[in-house]
């Protein structure tokens, strides 16, 4: 089984736990609170800034020219288009740019970002790796699946959200990643090793879902 597979199933009850998460369900069906998904987003911002200094870690932990490149992609995505799609979004509900990148970070936002930074700093790439899976592929699996259940019709607010992770853009996105993380475990991957890969991959799950939960602690 490759590494992703492998890993989703040892994970599963926090897989589940962070994509079917109350915070994507109420998304999904277009009632989640404004002001929960104008927190989320606000923090997902400064969150993606750390995910960009990530993803230079990983061009620095590469290996190879190719696994640098992978690594320079993920930074590109963040600064070209995640970023610019929260402004966009940021910018329909009022908010300016400013006010976003001077807004505190909240504590799962540290804790989160935190994290994985330092898995990339003591480990090796695929230990960056397995802390970056499950926001990069699990982004994909919940527009995918809000997507199927025609979550992203007119009268949804959401919309334009559910569009971008489920955009054939995005999911190819997703799945080179775990492409490229399966080729890292090929060169690297030993059994002794795999606890602790796995660790990596279920609390950034568990950080996955404490994101969420942040966004529905917002309600007013
Ligand atoms: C908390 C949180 N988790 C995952 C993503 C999704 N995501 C993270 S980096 C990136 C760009 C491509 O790697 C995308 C789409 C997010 N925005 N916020």
């Amino acid at each position: 089984m490759k590494l992703f597979e492998r890993l989703k199933a040892d994970a599963a009850p926090q897989w589940a736990d962070y994509t079917q998460h109350d915070f994507v369900e109420q998304l999904g069906d277009g009632k989640l609170p404004l002001e929960c998904f104008k927190h989320y987003l606000v923090q997902d911002y400064l969150f993606l800034i750390q995910f960009a200094r990530a993803y230079a870690l990983g061009i620095y932990k590469s290996p190879r020219v190719a696994d640098m490149r992978m690594s320079l992609e993920g930074v590109k995505a963040i600064l070209d288009v995640e970023l610019e799609l929260h402004i966009e979004l940021c910018g329909k509900w009022g908010m300016s740019r400013d006010e976003i990148e001077q807004a505190p970070e909240d504590t799962p936002t540290m804790a989160y970002t935190r994290f994985v930074l330092d898995a990339g700093m003591s480990g090796d790439l695929l230990d960056l790796q397995a802390a970056l899976a499950p926001c990069v592929i699990g982004y994909a699996e919940i527009g995918r699946q809000l997507s199927a259940k025609g979550c992203d019709n007119d009268t949804n607010p959401y919309q334009r959200w559910i569009q971008e992770y489920s955009s054939e853009a995005y999911q190819s996105l997703a799945n080179d990643f775990s492409s490229w993380m399966d080729g890292t475990a090929d060169d690297v991957m030993t059994e002794r090793r795999y606890p602790r890969v796995l660790s990596l991959f279920e609390k950034a799950c568990r950080l996955e879902s404490d994101f969420w939960q942040m966004g529905l602690r917002a309600k007013v």
